[in-house]
Formats: C-alpha cells, structure tokens, sequence
C-alpha cells in the first residue's frame, strides 16, 4: 500500500470510527460544505505556495489539498478504484491536444 492508499484508508477509518482530536472526524461532522470549502482553500493555496514560495512549502500544500480531496472522495462514496479506473483509460490515449478549431467564415 502507498502512503496515499494508506491515508484514504485512515480517512475511511475515521468515517466508521470517529476519534476524539482527530481533525478528519472534525470535517465529517461539520459535513460536505465544509469539506468543500477546505478543497477550496487548499486549492488556492497551492497555487499561492507555486507562485510565492519554496518548493517545500509547495509540497505541503499539495499534501493539504491531497488530503482534503480524499475527505471529500470518501464522504462522496468514491474510492481510489473508481479514480484509478478513469486515470487508466486516460492513460491509454494519448496525444488529446484536439484540432484547431476551424476558423468562422459565415456568419
Ligand atoms: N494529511 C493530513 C492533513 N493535511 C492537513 N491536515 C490538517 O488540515 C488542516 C488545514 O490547516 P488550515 O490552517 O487550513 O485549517 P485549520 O485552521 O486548522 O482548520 P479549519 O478551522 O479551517 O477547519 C490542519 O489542521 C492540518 O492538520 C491534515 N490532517 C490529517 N491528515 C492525514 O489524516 C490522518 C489522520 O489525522 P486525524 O484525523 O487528525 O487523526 C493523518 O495521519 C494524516 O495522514
């Protein structure tokens, strides 16, 4: 298992298993507006963290995003299969730049 399988699994954990101090029971009992408000804010701080800072800090700001987004997967119902299924078919196409779109002549 990978450190990020290992966490998804953490996170479903929590879900079954709510723990006192455990800031990933905080977020389910808060409920999905806060999930979301959170994948929100951590999305705007890595783009903060490319921009502005070291890649360290970069790097855990994607961990933050990472790990919100996986909440949000798990109060979704969406397991990393179901992502890991999409990522392989992507995977096997390529080259997904489309055509230049044709330029207008008749208006
Ligand atoms: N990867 C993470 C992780 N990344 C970020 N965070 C938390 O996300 C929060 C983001 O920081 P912010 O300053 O934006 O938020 P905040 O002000 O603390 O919280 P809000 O008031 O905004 O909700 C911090 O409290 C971090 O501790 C994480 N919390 C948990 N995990 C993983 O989840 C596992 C279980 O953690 P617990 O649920 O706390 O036991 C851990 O072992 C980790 O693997």
């Amino acid at each position: 298992m990978n450190e990020l399988e290992e966490m998804y699994q953490t996170i479903l954990d929590r879900k079954a298993n709510p723990e006192e101090g455990s800031y990933t029971t905080y977020l389910f009992e808060k409920g999905e507006e806060k999930i979301l408000k959170k994948v929100g804010e951590e999305c705007t701080e890595v783009i903060i963290a490319a921009l502005h800072q070291t890649k360290a800090d970069q790097v855990n700001e994607i961990n933050d995003l990472l790990y919100h987004v996986l909440v949000l997967m798990a109060e979704k119902g969406i397991t990393l299969e179901d992502v890991n299924k999409v990522v392989a078919q992507r995977n096997a196409k390529t080259h997904n730049l489309k055509p230049e779109r044709k330029p207008i002549t008749r208006y």
